[in-house]
C-alpha cells in the first residue's frame, strides 16, 4: 500500500471527486458513514458523548458523524470552536443539515469535559498548516486532561501529517486515530506514538486510478502487498533451494548461532552450514541437528571465513563478539565475498561502524539489519525527529547500495533506490533477546533462494513479525521468546 503525503491525499480527494464523479459534501458524507459504522460496530459509540469540530472538513466530518450518531440513537453534545473567520462550505453545509436535528455550542475558550465519556476530536486535519494555538490548543490541552476515551477523526488534532512537531506544541492524545484510505507518515513515526494510539484506516473508496499513477516512495507493507517466494515445484530437490551459511555466535553466545539457524531452516533453504567457534559446535549438532557444522579452529570466537564457493547467500553476525580476531575475520569475508549475497547483523554492523571505510566494500545489494542504536554507531552521528532519520537512512543506502532494516515498531525496510517500506506486523512481546538473531536467519534463507534483496527483506520482516504475533497470541507478549518464533513460522 502506498503511503502518501498530505498534499497528495489532498489531490487524491479532489481527484475522486472529478473523476468518480462524486460531490465533494456525498465524499464527506461517505467517509463519516464509515467512520460511524466503526464507532457502532466496535460499540465505542454512546449517548452524551461529546463531538468537537474545527471549522474545516475535518470539524465537516464531525458534524455528518454527529447526525449520524443522533439518527441511530446516540444523541452527542456538539462543540465548535471558533478559530477562524470563514468555515468550509462542507461544514457549513453539514452544520445547517445537524441544526435540524440538534443544536450545537460555539465555544472560545477550553469547555468542561467529563472523564468517563467518548470524545470525538474534530477539530483539526489534514488541513493543519501551523501549530494549534489558542483556543484550539486550551481545548486540546483540556480534552488530553480528561482522561477520556478520544477517537480522532482522519488524524489527531494539532499532529502534522508528514512533518515533525515541536515538542511543546498542543496536540490530542487519543485512545483510537481512524484515518481515511491509506496511513498518514505520521502514524508510523516511533516519535509520535502518544498522539496516534491504536490507528486504523477505513475504506472510503478514494479512486484507485489515482494510487496507481502516482509514484510514491513510502509503503506501508500489508498482506496484500507482500513479495512472494517462488512455488516449490513438485520434483524440486535441496539444491533448488540455495545453500546458506550462517557465520556466528562466540563463547557464551552460541544461542544467537542456534536461534539464527533454527529460522534459516525454518524459511525454506535447501541447505544451511552453520561456521562456529569450535565451542559451539556440539551444541549446533545437537540443537540443530538439519544444520551441517564448521568448528572454528579458534575454541571461543570465529576467526576464520570457510570456502565460499558453494553458498548461494551469507549471514554473518549474530552473536560475533568484537574480538580482534573476529574484526580480522570479518575484513577477510569482505574480501572474499565478491557479489555474494549477504546480511550482517549485530557485531558484524559494530564492526563495521568501528570501521567506516568498510561500508564502501559491502557487496551491492547487501542487506543490513540494525536497530536505531547500532544505526546511530553506522552513521557516526543521531537525528533530530523521526523524519530526519528516515532522511538519513535514505541517503545511506543509496551512498552504499544497501538495502536496511531498522529495525523497531514499525521496522523499515529501506532500498538503495529510496524507497520505503514500513512493515504492518510484530508486538511488543518481541523485544527481547534473540528475536533480531531469528530475523538473521530468516533473511539469510530467502536470500538463498534468490529473490531480488529488498523483496526478501519486506517479505522476511513481514513473516517475522507475523510468527511474533502468532506467538504472543498463543501465550501472551511477556512470555514470548526468540525461540518461540522459528516454530510460528508460516509461509
Ligand atoms: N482527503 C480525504 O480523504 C477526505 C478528507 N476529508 C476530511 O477533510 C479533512 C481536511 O480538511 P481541510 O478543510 O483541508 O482541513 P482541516 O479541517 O484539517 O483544517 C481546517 C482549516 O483550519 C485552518 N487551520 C489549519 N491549521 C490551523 C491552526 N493551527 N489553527 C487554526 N486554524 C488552522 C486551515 O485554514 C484549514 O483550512 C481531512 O482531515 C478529513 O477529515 C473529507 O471529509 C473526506 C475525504
Ligand atoms: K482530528
Amino acid at each position: 500500500m502506498k503511503i502518501f503525503s498530505a498534499d497528495q491525499i489532498r489531490a487524491w480527494d479532489a481527484y475522486t471527486i472529478s473523476h468518480e464523479p462524486i460531490s465533494s459534501l456525498d465524499l464527506m458524507e461517505r467517509a463519516a458513514t464509515a467512520l460511524t459504522d466503526w464507532l457502532l460496530r466496535t460499540g465505542l459509540a454512546r449517548r452524551d458523548g461529546h463531538i468537537l469540530c474545527g471549522m474545516g472538513n475535518n470539524g465537516g466530518d464531525g458534524l455528518v458523524v454527529a447526525r449520524l450518531l443522533h439518527q441511530a440513537g446516540y444523541p452527542c453534545h456538539v462543540w465548535i470552536v471558533r478559530h477562524a473567520e470563514k468555515a468550509s462550505a462542507d461544514f457549513e453545509a453539514n452544520l445547517a443539515r445537524y441544526r435540524h436535528l440538534a443544536g450545537v455550542t460555539w465555544v472560545e475558550e477550553a469547555m468542561e469535559i467529563p472523564s468517563d465519556t467518548l470524545v470525538i476530536d474534530a477539530l483539526l486535519g489534514s488541513g493543519l498548516n501551523r501549530c494549534a494555538a489558542g483556543p484550539l490548543a486550551e481545548v486540546i490541552r483540556a480534552v488530553n486532561a480528561s482522561g477520556s476515551t478520544v477517537v480522532s477523526i482522519d488524524i489527531a488534532s494539532g499532529l502534522f501529517a508528514d512533518r515533525p512537531n515541536q515538542p511543546d506544541d498542543a496536540i490530542i492524545e487519543p485512545a483510537y486515530t481512524v484515518g481515511f484510505q491509506v496511513p498518514k507518515p505520521a502514524f508510523l513515526q516511533p516519535g509520535n506514538a502518544r498522539f496516534v494510539g491504536r490507528w486504523q484506516v477505513l475504506d472510503i473508496g478514494l479512486d484507485r486510478r489515482y494510487e496507481k499513477q502516482t509514484p510514491a516512495s513510502r509503503y506501508f507493507t500489508d498482506s496484500q502487498s507482500l513479495p512472494s517466494l517462488r512455488n516449490r515445484a513438485v520434483f524440486a530437490n535441496k539444491g533448488n533451494f540455495g545453500h546458506a551459511l550462517l557465520i556466528a555466535g562466540s563463547y557464551g553466545k552460541v544461542g544467537a548461532a542456534v536461534l539464527a539457524s533454527r529460522a534459516c531452516l525454518r524459511s525454506g533453504v535447501g541447505l544451511l552450514t552453520v561456521h562456529v567457534p569450535e565451542c559451539g559446535y556440539s551444541v549446533l549438532q545437537t540443537a540443530v541437528p538439519e544444520a551441517m557444522c564448521l568448528a572454528d579452529e579458534h575454541p571461543k570466537m570465529i576467526t576464520g571465513v570457510p570456502d565460499l564457493s558453494s553458498y548461494t547467500a551469507i549471514g554473518v553476525g549474530p552473536g560475533l563478539g568484537k574480538a580482534q580476531e573476529t574484526v580480522r575475520m570479518l575484513d577477510e569475508l569482505l574480501l572474499k565475498l565478491g557479489g555474494k549475497p549477504a546480511v550482517f547483523d549485530a557485531d558484524a554492523l559494530n564492526i563495521l561502524a568501528d570501521n567506516p571505510e568498510w561500508l564502501t566494500r559491502l557487496p551491492k545489494n547487501s542487506i543490513l539489519t540494525p536497530h536505531p542504536k547500532e544505526f546511530t554507531r553506522l552513521l557516526g552521528r543521531t537525528w533530530a525527529d523521526d523524519y530526519e532519520k528516515l532522511d538519513l537512512l535514505r541517503a545511506f543506502c543509496k551512498r552504499y547500495s544497501v538495502v536496511t532494516v531498522l529495525k523497531g515498531q514499525h521496522t523499515i525496510v529501506a532500498t538503495p533506490e529510496g524507497e520505503l517500506h514500513f512493515n504492518s506486523t510484530g508486538n511488543p512481546g518481541m523485544a527481547t533477546g534473540g528475536t533480531g538473531d531469528v530475523l538473521t536467519g530468516i533473511l539469510t534463507a530467502l536470500l538463498a533462494q534468490g529473490p531480488p534483496p529488498a523483496d526478501a527483506a519486506i517479505l522476511g520482516v513481514y513473516r517475522h513479525g507475523e510468527a511474533g504475533d502468532r506467538a504472543a497470541a498463543r501465550k501472551g507478549e511477556p512470555a514470548l521468546i526468540a525461540g518461540d518464533l522459528p516454530e510460528f513460522l508460516h509461509w
